[in-house]
């Protein structure tokens, strides 16, 4: 928020509309399962555990207008009202999967339908986003540990450069974990004498950009002092709860009460059912492998 409003000058804010962003993904993926959890985990599943409230709240927090103040009841008012121009979800916005020995877990039902990853795609329904596929995507004991926004930019009609068609667009990632970073990914001339284009980063790593960067407090330490504080903007206000459950219950009664509904299967420590991908191309989008950028595996603490 303090990137999005604080900024002194001009920046991404004006391309911040359906008329320049393509889409909005937001992943949170853990390369472990229920840990012991079974017994809790079983009866909500990964759509009540971290999409409702979790990855809804990164949502709200890029969408939403500009508050009055940095005042807390300001934020949460903002928060409420894009929440609420949020299209209600169905069942048919969802992909659901299970991981491969979930079942085993102990404390699972037996048959358990509970989901252990799910993508949806969302639609905001105001004027500055209505159109924008905003997808979300959480699991468990996936390929890694991430947790993510990543701002698709719209390519340019009449591009001048051949080949441009196959090349990525431009893409604002905002890395919440590990290794807080936000990133340009852009595409730039390759160095020498050709003009051919290639995949670039412009680099803002936390832990490496400021000296102080070392001593990052953890996202809980963060909250309890704001506990101690009484600084509520990052509490979830009554009002948002409930419109974030009004949202979300239509379509989790439909997955779980009909039986058209299945979680797919997937292998543990891979990317998850390729049915998320399937979704995602529904929507003329195609989910980013991380830290993929021109073929080769980027190192995200090797710094800029
Ligand atoms: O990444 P963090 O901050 O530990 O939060 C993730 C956890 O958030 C909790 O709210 C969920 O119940 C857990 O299932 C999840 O693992």
């Amino acid at each position: 928020m303090c990137w999005r409003y604080d900024s002194p000058t001009t920046f991404l804010e004006p391309l911040w509309n359906n008329q320049h962003i393509q889409s909005i993904q937001v992943t949170f993926k853990e390369n472990f399962g229920v840990e012991g959890r079974a017994g809790y985990f079983d009866h909500y599943g990964i759509i009540r555990d971290i999409m409702q409230n979790h990855l809804l709240q990164m949502v709200a927090l890029f969408t939403m207008e500009q508050p009055v103040s940095l005042h807390a009841e300001d934020i949460r008012d903002e928060k409420v009202k894009v929440l609420r121009s949020l299209e209600p979800l169905r069942a048919s916005d969802f992909v659901i999967g299970q991981y491969i020995g979930y079942s085993e877990e102990e404390g699972v039902r037996q048959n358990s339908k509970t989901p252990t990853f799910a993508t949806c795609r969302m639609n905001i329904r105001n004027r500055r986003w209505d159109g924008v596929p905003i997808l979300i995507k959480a699991g468990k004991n996936l390929d890694e540990r991430l947790a993510e926004v990543r701002v698709t930019f719209r390519s340019v009609p009449g591009c001048i450069f051949s080949l441009a068609n196959t090349l990525p667009t431009n893409e604002l990632v905002v890395r919440v974990q590990p290794d807080e970073a936000i990133y340009l990914r852009i595409i730039s001339k390759s160095p020498g004498l050709t003009s051919r284009l290639e995949e670039a980063r412009l680099t803002l790593f936390y832990r490496t950009a400021w000296e102080e960067a070392h001593d990052i407090p953890d996202a809980y330490e963060r909250l309890i002092l704001d506990v101690i504080y009484g600084d509520k903007s990052l509490f979830i206000r009554s009002d948002e709860l409930e419109v974030a459950w009004d949202k979300f219950t239509p379509a989790l009664h439909e997955l779980e009460f009909s039986d058209q509904y299945r979680p797919v299967p997937y292998v543990p420590g891979s990317r998850g059912p390729a049915e998320a991908d399937y979704l995602a191309a529904r929507y003329g989008c195609m989910w980013a492998s991380d830290l993929d950028i021109g073929g080769k595996r980027l190192r995200s603490t090797s710094g800029p």
